[in-house]
This record gives structure tokens, sequence and C-alpha cells, in this order.
């Protein structure tokens, strides 16, 4: 979670520069992915952004509540959770780039209250956005063949880019530099070199579904 939370850290800052963009919404989910955000909010925060955690549904495991308590001590806001948006529009109109963590691979349509609203308020914000590992409401197979998911301009795909998004179409980055190579070759990954001790290697430049690496 760590290492992954850096990553998604590193992405944004790579794409959006903090003298223009300094106000991100991490959007947080209830599970893992959530927790990729806080991390990632406390790495944006040590970057020298300005970000806000929104995260309506808090994930109920211990570690949530310890990253969470390590955004506090940063003093990074964290919006009070709750099923009302009016916070959520609020916090739009007060942030130059979104960071999207809310759902990963598990993922199940239909997509259920407060999140159907979330993401439609997210996507109408217009805002330039950065999706963790799968835009949310995509499913990892099928992609966003509901249209009801997130439609962000950067990916940051964690270990390897899962099967729905090999369609999309925006700047791709990997991240997750922590799979060791008896893993690569037993589920043959042909993960790409990723440059010096950098967390994250860009696969698309947009415009162009990721090559096969
Ligand atoms: N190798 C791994 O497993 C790693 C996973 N990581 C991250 O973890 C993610 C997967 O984490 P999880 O399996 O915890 O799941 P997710 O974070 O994808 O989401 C699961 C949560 O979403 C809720 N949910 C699912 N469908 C919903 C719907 N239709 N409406 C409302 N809520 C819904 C579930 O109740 C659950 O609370 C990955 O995509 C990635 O971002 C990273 O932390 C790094 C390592």
């Amino acid at each position: 979670m760590e290492l992954a939370g850096l990553a998604c850290a590193q992405t944004l800052a790579t794409v959006y520069h903090k003298e223009i963009y300094p106000r991100v919404l991490v959007c947080c989910g209830p599970g893992n992915q959530g927790g990729d955000g806080l991390v990632a909010a406390r790495h944006l925060g040590m970057f020298g952004y300005r970000p806000t955690v929104y995260m309506p549904k808090p994930g109920s495991k211990d570690i949530y509540k310890r990253l969470e308590k390590q955004c506090q001590n940063m003093d990074i806001p964290i919006l009070p959770p709750s099923h009302d948006v009016a916070e959520l529009r609020k916090a739009l109109h007060n942030s130059d780039v979104i960071l999207d963590a809310i759902f990963g691979f598990s993922f199940k349509s239909p997509i259920r209250q407060p999140f159907d609203d979330v993401l439609s308020l997210l996507n109408e914000s217009r805002l330039p956005m950065v999706s963790v590992d799968i835009p949310s409401g995509w499913d990892v197979e099928k992609g966003n063949d509901l249209g009801v998911g997130l439609k962000p301009d950067v990916l940051i795909s964690l270990t390897a880019p899962k099967l729905g998004v090999k369609d999309f179409m925006g700047r791709h980055f990997l991240g997750g530099r922590f799979v060791p190579k008896y893993l690569e070759d037993k589920y043959q990954l042909n993960l790409p070199q990723y440059p010096g001790s950098s967390q994250i290697v860009e696969l698309a430049s947009g415009n162009s579904p990721v090559q096969r690496f």
C-alpha cells in the first residue's frame, strides 16, 4: 500500500505540477484502493501540494484509521464522511485536480449510493483527473461497458495493467515496483523496465491505448 500510494503521488506530480495544480482532491473508497489514496495524500503533502481527502464511506479496517491519523498529523483536511454530496460539490470548487482512489479491481456493478452521485459529480466537474489502477466504476475485465465510470485523463496501473483498461486512451503509467522476478516469470507479466530509481514508468503518452510491453 505504501509503495502503491507513493507511485500514485509520483504520477500526479509528474503530470500536474504543484505550481499550477496545488489543490488536490484525493477521493478515497472503502477498500485497499482507498488506503492507497490516503498514502498518496500524505506523499502529495510532502511534495508541497495542498491535498484534501474526501472519503464518503471510510473502510472499517484498522489500517485505514491509522492512515487517516497520519494524514491528520500532517494537517491534511479530511472531509466528514457523509452520504450527502454537498460537501463534495464545495470541495470540487476549491480543487485543481482529482486523484480517484475510490474503486479498484474489486468493484462490481451495480454501483451503490452514495457512489453513483459521487462519480457523476466528479465527471461533471471537468477537473483534470488521475485514476488509480482502474478508473472507478469500470469493471476490471469489461471496462466502462455500462458507461457509469469515471473518465480520467491519466491512469496509474498498479503491478500490471488490467484487461478492462486495454482501450484507455489517456496518459498511462505503471507503478508497483515490488514484484519479485519469480512472480513476474510465473505469471508471464513481462513488465517494462522502470527508469533509474523511479516508482513509475510511462506506458502510453495519450490518445493511443497501451502497447503490449
Ligand atoms: N496486489 C494487490 O492486491 C494490491 C492492490 N492494491 C490496490 O487495492 C485495490 C483492490 O483493493 P480491494 O480488493 O480492497 O477493493 P477495492 O479497493 O477495489 O474496493 C472494494 C470496496 O468497494 C466496495 N464496492 C465494490 N463494488 C461496489 C459497488 N458497486 N458500489 C459500492 N461499493 C462497492 C466494496 O464493498 C469494498 O468495500 C487495487 O485495485 C489496487 O488499487 C494496492 O494497494 C497494491 C497491491
